[in-house]
């Protein structure tokens, strides 16, 4: 196994992959990795190896869903064993019982849930569920907040919609441009404004903002987001696809004991496999079809792979404190992090952390696009060299998982020193 070497096989893919895929890839931060994206043929714990046998230890897992590491032994067995027994069903399976009453039983706000396939779906399934129950059209979401890849979501959007320059798609229509308002995060001044002057149905926010490296609320941002939409009618829609049994066993939610309407959760939920969901209290929740008029379906909904998976990891996120192990290594990343010479700042929640150059504090999304973009992908190429995997995107997380152990961490600590050593 070799960390630096040859990209032969890596490199001869790209090619075939630009010639069939647009930009070469399926989701476009894939492309951002440099000079070609390497590509994986086994996943094992904290590492991901290539087809060229280069091992990198992965800080990027998945974007978010593996907080266990890859291929964690139990959830693997239990994921054999469901697929032993089929795999797709259209009709339901009691394991998607078993996650949503897990779910239900760490999130207080979530009396009842609906899965659908992905963030994507769960957050524009949500925001359809907001304007069916309030009766009002428009919404409010924060500049740099990434809500998956809609048309109500692609508006100042963060993640790769920012990395590649086009925070507002082309191809959405005027009429939904004019539906959706866009705020500072940590602005309650603009969201007050706003909520005055429009009908708003709801307000959708990243209660840990985690597509723009990572950007905390500021005291009294959640709350006063709570209090301004009781006060005007709106709904507060809470997007968890990353925060959700991350930050806390209960997400941002119960880290910041803020209860929102609606939750949006994904990735965790589905142990690595394609997952979403939509979570909120009955009398909002019934608002769905079939019990009510807003529409929702999905072939794949609930689909028993992605339900066992989920239950699985979520069962050990339970019984192995992994919550407090993953916030202790992303501390010793962040702490390294920080002895770096150059001008920077390192924003952390918990398991989630990033490094902004050239800027002294990031707390909304105008601050992470002063910070120097271009020193964070030297560093992270430099990362690379010495066998580490960081997003290859400014305005993506960092994150630790539960494989991340003492080894694997004193390997990622003096990785970080030879690259820091390297690059300054
Ligand atoms: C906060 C947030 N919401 C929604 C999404 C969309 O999820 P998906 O990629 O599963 O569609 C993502 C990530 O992609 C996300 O980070
Ligand atoms: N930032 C995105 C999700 O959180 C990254 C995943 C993707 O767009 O492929």
């Amino acid at each position: 196994m070799d960390k630096r070497g040859s990209s032969i096989l890596s490199q001869s893919l790209w090619k075939e992959a630009l010639s069939i895929f647009p930009g070469g890839v399926n989701s476009p931060v894939r492309a951002a990795v440099k000079p070609y994206p390497f590509y994986v043929k086994e996943g094992k714990g904290a590492y991901v190896i290539t087809e060229d046998n280069k091992k990198y230890i992965d800080f990027v897992l998945g974007y978010g869903p593996l907080i266990l590491g890859h291929a964690y032994p139990y959830v693997k067995k239990n994921i054999f064993n469901q697929i032993d027994k089929g795999w797709l069903f259209g009709i339901p399976s009691k394991v998607e019982i078993e996650l949503a009453k897990k779910i239900s039983s760490h999130m207080n706000s979530i009396e009842k849930i609906r899965f659908v396939n992905s963030g994507t779906e769960a957050t524009m399934n949500a925001i359809r569920l907001a304007r069916g129950f309030t009766k009002r059209e428009k919404i409010l979401k924060f500049d740099g907040n990434y809500h998956g890849a809609h048309d109500y979501a692609l508006v100042d959007a963060g993640s790769a919609a920012m990395e590649f320059g086009i925070p507002n798609s082309l191809g959405i229509p005027e009429q939904v441009l004019r539906t959706v308002n866009v705020c500072t995060y940590n602005d309650l001044t603009c969201v007050e404004n706003i909520l005055k002057k429009e009908d708003i149905a709801a307000i959708i926010v990243e209660p840990i903002m985690g597509n723009m490296g990572v950007i905390p609320p500021q005291k009294d941002f959640l709350s006063g987001l709570r209090e301004l939409t009781k006060t005007y009618g709106s709904l507060l829609i809470f997007d968890e696809v990353i925060t959700g049994f991350r930050v806390s066993i209960s997400g941002a939610q119960g880290y910041y004991g803020i209860e929102p309407d609606i939750t949006t959760l994904g990735k965790i939920i589905g142990g690595g496999f394609p997952i979403g969901a939509i979570g909120g209290k009955r009398q909002i929740m019934d608002f769905l079809t079939p019990s009510g008029k807003v529409f929702n379906a999905g072939t794949f909904n609930a689909n028993p792979i992605s339900m066992i998976a989920g239950l699985s990891t979520i069962e050990v996120i339970e019984k192995e404190n992994v919550i407090h192990k993953t916030s202790q290594s992303a501390k010793e990343i962040a702490d390294e992090l920080d002895k770096i010479g150059t001008p920077h700042v390192v924003n952390r929640v918990e398991n989630m952390l990033q490094i902004f150059f050239g800027v002294s504090s990031v707390k909304n999304a105008e601050d992470a696009r002063k910070a120097n973009k271009e020193l964070y992908n030297k560093f992270q190429l430099k990362l690379l060299d010495v066998g580490i995997f960081f997003p290859p995107s400014q305005f993506e997380t960092v994150f630790t998982s539960l494989a991340h152990d003492e080894n694997v961490m004193q390997e990622a600590i003096e990785g970080i020193k030879k690259a820091k050593s390297e690059f300054n």
